[in-house]
């Protein structure tokens, strides 16, 4: 219903075709000595945004991912046995005029279990512009990205990996 609002069903075709799905497996293993002690957490995955469109990943029982929150704080998430958690990636927060958030998550490993997680990717291919369209720019939400080429977006994080690439890449 909002999207109709906004006339979002006219850009249905355009990030069908613009998209590409990556699908990953990742195994995050507890060194061959196992964990230093019971309650001892090691870092699995570093704190990043996706730089996705979408991500839609799944995980074995070992949990480990956290959130970080808009205060400034981790949250471990629990996911529960075959669901799926999504995450909204750079592009579509950038797409978005940033009502969407992408939010910051990162992996921590506890135990002596390996984590198996699989994620697909849907990303934006080489040529794609991300440019915000007119109607989520008002008043109350000024134009926060230039438009930009997702594959030149992709480069500079690759070069710089800051992680408020978005930020200083395309806002304005
Ligand atoms: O393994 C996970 O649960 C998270 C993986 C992830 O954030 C990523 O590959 O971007
Ligand atoms: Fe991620």
């Amino acid at each position: 219903m909002m999207l109709e609002s906004l006339g979002m069903e006219k850009h249905y075709k355009s990030h069908v075709e613009g998209t590409s799905t990556v699908l990953r497996l990742m195994k995050y293993r507890v060194g061959p000595a196992g964990p230093a002690s019971a309650d001892s957490v090691q870092l699995g995955l570093l704190a990043h945004t996706d730089k996705s469109a979408l991500t839609i990943l799944c995980q074995n029982e070992v949990q480990g991912l956290e959130l970080l929150t808009k205060q400034g704080t981790w949250l471990q998430v629990q996911l529960p046995e075959a669901s799926f958690i999504v995450f909204v990636g750079d592009a579509l927060k950038a797409w978005s005029n940033g009502r969407l958030h992408a939010a910051t998550h990162r992996v921590m490993l506890k135990g002596d279990k390996d984590r198996y997680s699989c994620g697909l990717f849907l990303v934006p291919k080489e040529e794609v512009t991300i440019e915000v369209p007119q109607k989520l720019i008002d008043k109350e939400h000024p134009l926060l990205y230039r438009p930009f080429k997702f594959s030149d977006y992709f480069s500079y994080f690759v070069s710089n990996c800051t992680e408020d690439a978005l930020e200083i890449y395309a806002g304005v």
